[in-house]
């Protein structure tokens, strides 16, 4: 079994911190370490071991998610994991998607959530269908030139509401309405996002394709 799959032995902190976080997003490194917490594991993100960012130029998560995890391992040695993801509109289809957090800029507006959710809310004026859905893409490499990177995408459905609700996440959450939890991503409480959300459906199956990754 790889050194960091989760185990019920207590794992050494020093093994397990040795995998590189390939994101810069602050929203993002809160939601990784809590649930990595929850399994006794922690990763370093990218900033504290001087990463900077890497281009995104592909149109699919998996190509992008890809070239974040070789650029952050690259440039440290380690093994790396990376999250590619956005928010796909089902009437727009599937935008912004990949662009989500440049939604805006593309645009010609700023490069902040807060433009992004303007322009999001304009767009879908007058839309009766506001289905969307979050999706995340995990890469994880063992090193840059890893052959067999080990991918793993989660999804989570919702409705692009009205009215913003609630103070918590980060980008697109105040508007991503749960039917079936009657709330915004942004009304849950930070545990509650992180037992439904895109993100943590595709890290529990990341983490499970890497325990039994060296035994396949
Ligand atoms: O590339 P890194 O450094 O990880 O940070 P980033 O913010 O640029 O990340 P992405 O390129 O993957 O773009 C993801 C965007 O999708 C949106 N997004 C993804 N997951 C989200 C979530 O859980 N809640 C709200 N918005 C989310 C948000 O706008 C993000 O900035
Ligand atoms: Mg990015």
């Amino acid at each position: 079994m790889s050194s960091y799959a989760p185990s019920s032995e207590s794992p050494s902190e020093s093994a397990l911190s040795k995998v590189v976080l390939a994101s810069n997003n602050a929203g993002k490194l809160k939601e990784f370490s809590a649930i990595l917490a929850s399994v006794g594991m922690r990763m370093v993100p990218q900033g504290e071991l001087g990463v900077g960012e890497a281009e995104e130029p592909y149109a699919t998560f998996v190509e992008n998610a890809l070239t974040k995890a070789r650029h952050a391992s690259r440039h440290t040695g380690l093994p790396a994991l990376a999250d590619d993801s956005g928010l796909c509109v089902d009437c727009l289809g599937g935008a912004p998607g990949v662009y989500s957090a440049r939604y805006a800029s593309l645009d010609g507006g700023e490069k902040s959530d807060a433009a992004n959710n303007r322009l999001l809310l304009q767009t879908l004026e007058g839309q009766a269908d506001r289905s969307a859905s979050y999706v995340a893409v995990l890469v994880y490499v063992r090193s840059a030139d890893d052959p067999r990177p080990i991918i793993a995408e989660g999804v989570w459905h919702g409705q692009i509401a009205l009215e913003p609700a609630g103070a918590n996440g980060f980008g697109y959450d105040p508007y991503f309405y749960l039917p079936d939890l009657g709330r915004t991503a942004a009304e849950l409480a930070p545990e509650e996002k992180n037992s439904h959300s895109h993100r943590s459906r595709a890290l529990r199956k990341l983490l499970r394709a890497l325990a039994g990754h060296d035994e396949s």
